[in-house]
């Protein structure tokens, strides 16, 4: 996906109605984070006639990351935008089953579309910042897009969290009026992840984060995600196995054998997943055999 494309699917999150106002300096009783259980009930997936995912169960806990792995075509970012609801932007698409987000679902009929993308953000692939846009208004772009007002203090406030939070608060914070575009490619990602941190999510998806970038920003992403697990849940999808290893607390395997719908072959914690794999085609992959 282009990053322009990336840039209007966010739009398209824009929810109409305003929600509420940003409390920076919060009262005793209101968490600073609150990360929500997600999971995937019996979860299929269509585009027109076209079965993709076959009855995908997971359970992807609170202060955990979670790595969907597996060869290109499996169904992985088809499974992640069902996750927030994304799926259903695209014309042909359909499924079945559930997504509970700490036991509610997300898809009930009474549940508007925005409150599941306020509270399951998304960071693309390749960096989307707003390019011409400063950094400051790329974080508070984030709540423009999620309806949220804020006056001018909480929102300086929320701009050096979010940076913080980012891990790039401090290469950033004497430049904050210079464009966003301006940022290495690593930065530029960094930004996208706090502009997903203002709305505070209780879920972070992450669609192969790290892909466009080079070892040494990859690395300052993968620090960024394990501080951030504290705060947020992430799911992040994945092609590297060394990566998976690195930042995930569980795996899930997903695999699409000759023509046939993705379903996940196994999951279970990390060190499970590459030390002791149940089933053989778990071992292969894992091993770099295939996919
Ligand atoms: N917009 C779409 N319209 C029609 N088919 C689609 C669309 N997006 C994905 N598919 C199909 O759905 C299946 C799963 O694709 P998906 O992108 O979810 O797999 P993936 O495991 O994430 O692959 P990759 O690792 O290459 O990104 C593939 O057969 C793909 O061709």
């Amino acid at each position: 996906m282009s990053d322009t494309n990336n840039t209007l699917v966010d739009a398209v999150h824009a929810p109409t109605v305003k929600l509420e106002t940003v409390r920076t300096s919060r009262p005793a009783d209101t968490p600073a984070s609150n990360p929500a259980t997600l999971e995937a009930d019996s979860v299929s997936a269509w585009f027109g006639d076209h079965k993709v995912l076959e009855q995908v169960s997971l359970s992807m806990p609170a202060r955990k990351v979670t790595a969907l792995i597996g060869p290109s075509g499996c169904g992985k970012s088809t499974f992640l935008r069902i996750l927030n609801r994304m799926h259903e932007l695209i014309g042909s698409a359909s499924l079945s089953g559930r997504v509970l987000l700490d036991g509610e679902d997300i898809y009930d009929r009474g549940r508007r579309i925005t409150h599941a993308r306020r509270q399951i953000g998304m960071v693309f692939q390749k960096p989307n910042p707003f390019p011409a846009m400063s950094i400051y208004d790329n974080v508070t772009a984030g709540l423009k897009l999620g309806g949220i007002r804020a006056g001018r203090d909480d929102k300086d406030v929320l701009v050096e969290e979010c940076l913080t939070k980012a891990g790039l608060w401090k290469e950033v914070r004497d430049r904050l009026r210079q464009p966003g575009g301006a940022l290495s490619g690593g930065q530029q990602q960094r930004l996208c992840i706090a502009r997903s941190l203002a709305v505070r999510p209780r879920v972070l998806l992450m669609d192969e984060p790290c892909s466009a970038l080079d070892p040494t920003s990859t690395r300052r992403i993968e620090e960024t995600i394990h501080e951030l697990s504290e705060e947020v849940t992430i799911v992040i999808v994945t092609h590297n196995m060394q990566q998976a290893a690195r930042v995930s607390d569980q795996c899930a395997f997903f695999l699409a054998e000759q023509g046939t719908p993705g379903l996940i072959v196994e999951h279970g914690t990390t060190r499970a997943m590459f030390d002791n794999p149940q089933d053989p085609r778990t071992t292969d992959y894992v091993n770099g055999r295939f996919g």
